[in-house]
């Protein structure tokens, strides 16, 4: 491809810049504490006040990052390393073939070469599946219209060890994001089971991406510059590189450098509105290039579709009212998803639209 259609060329102020600056990246945290906490042993103080230590970090990096690294994170290294290979096979089919698990307006899941961020379109294919085995959601996304759908999992034929291989990455994953879910809460002062309430059903999602190589990374971008808007997301990147943060200190892009087995853990919307703002969810976005074409697999870690996000009380007091109105996720989401995936005038709904 030597042209590059239009549709993906990015406006002139959200070009990449091609060497954005590695120096002072997101922090690196070592998650072994938590994997290696047992209340039974000997050890119980040293390991407790190790955790504590975690806490504080986790608490500073998303104030000052909204991102962060993990290593020693109990995930099996093998279950990381099978999806990955599976996602390689099956984006490497043809068109034809991946196009028979594809997205359309009745199944939200599936394969999709087509998706655009802010009506710019990605240089990008997806796959998406949902860690709940059945997933409700909200069938119009229009107030007042209050019935709700199943979404089911669009599962292709080949490779055939892909399904199996998601599934328990799915879980593995599940498992990490209420640890950290954990970790975050006891940051804002909160028991560390504090958000376990939200999260007894839930909408989350996983997607391979793939992002082929690009003739023209100056002017279009894997994603475009976005916010998660779910409450956690946990990224496995290949070793490629490409994934920019926008630093909250100085809102410049920096790169997120790839760290073998590490994962980069990200605070969404979800946290912004639950921590009244004292962690938020950063824009980010994917540079392309050239020559290398690049894997990663975020697990976006969502609450159930009848949720109502608001602040939490304990957060909230006559000095720090409040800054937004209840919102239904599930409604959120599925205005998101509505308007999303297709080039439109209008801009997509956000969080601070019920800003207060
Ligand atoms: O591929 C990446 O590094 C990040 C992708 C991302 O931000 C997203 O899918 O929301
Ligand atoms: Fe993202």
């Amino acid at each position: 491809m030597g042209e590059v259609d239009p549709a993906f060329i990015q406006d002139v102020e959200h070009r990449p810049k091609l060497a954005a600056p590695q120096a002072e990246g997101i922090p690196l945290i070592d998650l072994t504490a938590l994997t290696s906490y047992s209340p039974s042993d000997g050890s119980a103080v040293a390991a407790s006040t190790a955790v504590e230590r975690l806490v504080a970090e986790i608490g500073d990096a998303c104030k000052k990052w909204g991102f962060f690294a993990v290593v020693n994170h109990g995930v099996a290294v093998e279950k990381r390393e099978r999806i990955e290979r599976e996602a390689r096979e099956f984006f490497g089919q043809g068109l034809e073939e991946k196009k028979k698990v594809r997205r359309d307006e009745k199944t939200a899941l599936g394969y999709y070469e087509t998706e655009h961020t802010k009506n710019v379109r990605d240089w990008k294919e997806v796959f998406d599946f949902t860690v709940q085995e059945t997933t409700l959601v909200p069938a119009s996304h229009k107030d007042g219209e209050e019935g709700v759908i199943e979404w089911t999992n669009q599962w292709p034929e080949y490779p055939p060890g892909l399904r199996e291989a998601c599934e328990e990455y799915a879980q593995e994953l599940e498992k990490l994001a209420h640890e950290l879910m954990g970790l975050i809460a006891r940051s804002l002062g909160l028991p560390t089971n504090r958000f376990d309430e939200f999260f007894e059903d839930q909408t989350s999602l996983v997607r391979l991406n793939h992002y082929p190589p690009c003739p023209a990374p100056h002017l279009a971008l894997g994603v475009g510059r976005h916010k998660d808007s779910g409450a956690l997301t946990i990224l496995a990147q290949d070793e490629v590189g490409g994934l920019e943060v926008k630093r909250k200190s100085d809102g410049e892009w920096v790169q997120v450098k790839p760290i073998p087995n590490a994962f980069v853990i990200n605070v969404g919307d979800v946290i912004q509105v639950w921590s009244n703002e004292a962690y938020e969810s950063v824009e980010h976005r994917v540079t392309v290039n050239s020559e290398k074409e690049r894997f990663s697999i975020p697990f976006f870690f969502r609450p159930p579709h009848y949720t109502m996000v608001q602040p939490l009380k304990e957060l909230t007091d006559k000095h720090n009212p409040p800054k937004y109105r209840p919102y239904n996720w599930g409604k959120f989401y599925a205005t998101r998803k509505a308007s999303n995936f297709k080039k439109l005038d209008v801009e997509n709904i956000q969080i601070r639209h019920f800003r207060i």
